[in-house]
């Protein structure tokens, strides 16, 4: 029987997850591989290690390579761009990495042509000296060569969402004067209510790094082609470096015109990851994704959210057939000792979406009191609907690591539990770990 040929477009954490799929598990399809970087795999996630020193190198954020895939079986092209896509003849147009164009012919087709940093629209002087976008391996690469070869000072970082307060936090370790640019009032504003950002933002002037809040960019400034001021609209910013951090948007410059799009342009995908032509699937930060919290198509750029969409296109496209289960784009981050995770709606993105929720609080220590070492304190805001009780969010912070109870609310999300059903939930106790009355249990068992 003819294998099925698959050509997969973009080879990083969704690519990179649909490609070795579909080489152990189907040997019914032949899959080629094109993309234009010259690596796969890079966990954009170490990038703030690496720059604030908190690793030696860059070397092992990695996890796989173009070498790896072919032993496996894929037939993969590295610094090689698609440039063309014509669904009705199901074929590509690629500019390999001599120079020379070929057209490649497709059965299914995996677009994983992932997302690009957002710029502001009509913005000046990105192409200055010492300005620079962070996504890539080779961004991460630019910024420790300026930061070693160059006299920086201080480094302005645009955007203090997840990326900009990472990096923040890795300029400041690497000794610089530090300035934290946003729109919104307070860093980290999508992703945790006011009592949590308010942490965040304590943490990070404690440590010296200055907040610029309620600052939108208009353009950045040089002198002789090299940076020296970032100009809001409020104020002008002296610097020697700038990140420009303020968001991603779906990469769909190839395929927009031919298939259903979302708002910001990502492709529209159904549960099995196919686009509005059969033959062609979008996963990763190209795609839309289902959202459980807010019982919608959403658009939610992480790595996590591309590892499982590229899983799932590979299952269909090989002949298994395999629905998503949707995200609920669970979340978290470590800067300096405080450590803060989410997932689903916080209650002020829940009144944006018009969800009429409500919110229980509490704050209490890791382990019981007698407990005397290492037992910080633990806070953790539960947000559910108003009208049917449904778990649609969590936040939680401390400078304990209490991570792994975020992947608890996640499932209840997913499964739609209300608080009540939560607040019985049967948690264990033993002192080591955590207290009887716990505040998970606590927060649920005291909602109104
Ligand atoms: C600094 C930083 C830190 C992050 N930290 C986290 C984290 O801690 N946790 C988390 O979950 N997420 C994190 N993310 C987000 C995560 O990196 C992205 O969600 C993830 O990279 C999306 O993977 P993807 O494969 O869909 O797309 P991308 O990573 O954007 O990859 C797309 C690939 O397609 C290729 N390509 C594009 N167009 C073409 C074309 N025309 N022809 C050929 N090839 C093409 C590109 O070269 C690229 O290799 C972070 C991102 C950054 C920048
Ligand atoms: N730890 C993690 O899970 C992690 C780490 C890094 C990145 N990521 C993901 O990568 C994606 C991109 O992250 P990001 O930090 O670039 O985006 P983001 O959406 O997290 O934050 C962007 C920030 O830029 C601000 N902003 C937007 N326009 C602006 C303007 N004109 N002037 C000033 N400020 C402006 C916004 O208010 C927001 O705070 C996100 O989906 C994020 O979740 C996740």
């Amino acid at each position: 029987m003819a294998k099925t040929k698959v050509i997969v477009i973009g080879a990083n954490h969704a690519g990179t997850a649909a490609i070795n799929t579909l080489t152990s598990s189907y040997p019914n399809c032949e899959v080629t591989v094109y993309d234009r970087n010259s690596n796969i795999s890079f966990l954009g996630c170490g990038m703030a290690l690496w720059i604030g020193g908190q690793i030696s190198s860059g070397d092992g954020l990695f996890y796989n390579s173009p070498e790896k895939m072919e032993k496996a079986g894929a037939e993969v092209h590295m610094q090689a761009e698609v440039l063309h896509v014509d669904p009705k003849a199901q074929t590509v147009e690629v500019r390999l990495h001599n120079g020379q164009t070929v057209v490649d012919h497709y059965d299914k087709l995996i677009l994983a042509t992932g997302s690009l940093p957002i710029d502001p629209p009509g913005i000046e002087g990105l192409d200055l000296e010492n300005v620079q976008h962070v996504k890539i391996y080779q961004d991460a690469e630019l910024a420790i060569n300026t930061l070693a070869t160059k006299k920086i000072e201080t480094v302005a970082v645009v955007g203090a969402g997840y990326v900009g307060v990472e990096l923040a936090e890795a300029f400041r370790r690497h000794g610089k004067k530090v300035k934290l640019i946003d729109m919104a009032d307070r860093a980290l504003s999508a992703y945790y209510d006011r009592p949590f950002t308010d942490l965040m933002d304590k943490n990070l002037a404690d440590h010296g790094i200055e907040l610029c809040f309620n600052e939108k960019i208009i353009k950045f400034v040089g002198e002789n082609g090299v940076l020296t001021k970032v100009v809001t609209d409020k104020a002008e910013h002296a610097c020697d470096m700038a990140v420009l951090a303020i968001g991603f948007r779906p990469n769909t410059a190839l395929m927009k015109d031919q298939l259903s799009t979302f708002k910001n342009g990502a492709y529209i995908v159904d549960r099995h990851q196919q686009t509005s032509d059969p033959n062609i699937y979008a996963i990763g930060d190209c795609a839309t994704i289902y959202d459980n919290s807010q019982e919608a198509w959403a658009y939610i750029a992480l790595a996590t959210n591309a590892v499982r969409s590229g899983l799932v296109a590979a299952h269909n496209v090989g002949g298994t057939t395999l629905d998503a289960i949707g995200v609920q784009g669970s979340n978290g981050i470590n800067i300096y000792d405080l450590k803060m995770v989410s997932t689903g709606l916080t209650l002020e993105r829940a009144a944006k979406v018009g969800i009429e929720a409500l919110a229980t609080d509490f704050e209490d220590l890791q382990r019981p009191e007698f407990m005397e070492v290492d037992n910080p304190k633990v806070k953790i805001r539960i947000v559910y609907r108003k009208d049917n009780r449904q778990v649609i969010g969590c936040q939680m912070a401390s400078t304990y690591d209490m991570s792994m109870g975020i992947h608890m609310f996640s499932l209840a999300i997913q499964e739609k539990v209300t608080i009540d059903r939560l607040a019985l939930t049967d948690i264990f106790f033993l002192p080591h770990f955590n207290k009887p009355y716990n505040y998970i249990t606590m927060a649920a068992y005291t909602a109104k």
